[in-house]
């Protein structure tokens, strides 16, 4: 079995974890309601900080905006910015951290505390128990999403249930053979949307792409036809799911958790890859953390 598989199995044990954390004092210093606040990271961290943006933002908590780390917006003034980060070495993470000191209050959760983020943040959330030996992200991304939404106080134990529903379920045929796949999301699980699409990138080197829901409809839909995927993350808007069965494509969207629907597409892309003969503990052209030369 290859990492990414145990890895992935793994989940619903590491969210239980978290979401015992995200009450503790290990949590606190996590923004509090009413801050401002700004989430950043990179690739799979980037998506994740999209979805707890949308979270908290969407629950009332506070204005909650979401930024690759190399594109944060110089001159806003947060209150915190929160940055995601497995590796706690990734260049544009430790670039930003680094460069707001002593303006701007920072939290850094990672998986690994023995790293350079650990000086470049005010303060840290260290979830060792969800690190990872794969290069593509599963289970410390959700597992760190588990973490905030449950500090938000949007969690239940449902969720991961909902998980271990993902784990257990056959994965279709017609799934396996698709030959592309929108994912689709509104709100918070645009971040999940974008996660799919790369995990199925990553992995299994297939043909995705992700937008928001209500998007889709804005010229994407044209390249949908017999033989692609269409899946929504969440509720779908009125009308959609009709009109994409008009175009010949497939439909998909689960009744879980969004949460746990990404760890339907994990497992997809981790069966893809072993269809096409791909390891997918050695994705091509990537590595664990990217740490650009001169940092
Ligand atoms: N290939 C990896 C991605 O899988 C990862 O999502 C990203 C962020 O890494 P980290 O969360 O360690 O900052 O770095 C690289 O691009």
């Amino acid at each position: 079995m290859s990492y990414a598989e145990t890895e992935t199995a793994s989940q619903p044990a590491c969210w239980r974890r978290a979401a015992d954390l995200a009450g503790g004092p290990e949590a606190v210093a996590l923004p509090v309601a009413g801050e401002r606040v700004a989430v950043v990271g990179c690739g799979t961290s980037f998506y994740m900080a999209q979805a707890y943006a949308g979270l908290r933002e969407g629950s009332g908590q506070g204005e909650s905006d979401a930024f690759a780390a190399s594109e944060f917006p110089s001159g806003r003034g947060y209150d915190r910015v929160v940055a995601l980060t497995r590796s706690g070495t990734t260049t544009e993470v430790l670039e930003l951290l680094n460069r707001l000191r002593g303006t701007t209050r920072t939290v850094a959760v990672t998986a690994d505390p023995r790293t350079p983020v650990r000086a470049a943040a005010d303060g840290l959330v260290v979830l060792d128990f969800a690190d990872e030996r794969s290069v593509v992200q599963t289970r410390f991304a959700t597992t760190a999403l588990t973490l905030l939404r449950a500090h938000l106080g949007l969690h239940s134990d449902a969720v991961v249930a909902d998980a271990e529903a993902a784990l257990a379920e056959p994965l279709p045929d017609e799934l396996l053979r698709s030959t592309q796949f929108s994912f689709l999301g509104r709100g918070w699980t645009v971040g999940l949307a974008h996660e799919a699409a790369l995990k199925m990138k990553e992995a299994s080197l297939s043909w995705t792409e992700s937008y928001p829901a209500m998007e889709y409809r804005h010229g994407p839909i044209s390249i949908s036809t017999a033989g692609t995927t269409t899946w929504m993350f969440g509720e779908a808007p009125e009308g959609l799911p009709e009109q994409v069965r008009a175009t010949g494509a497939r439909w998909v969207n689960g009744s879980l958790d969004p949460l746990a629907d990404l760890v339907r597409v994990q497992r997809l892309a981790l069966a893809r890859a072993a269809a096409r003969g791909l390891d997918p503990d050695l994705p091509r052209h990537l590595s664990r953390s990217v740490v650009l030369d001169g940092a």
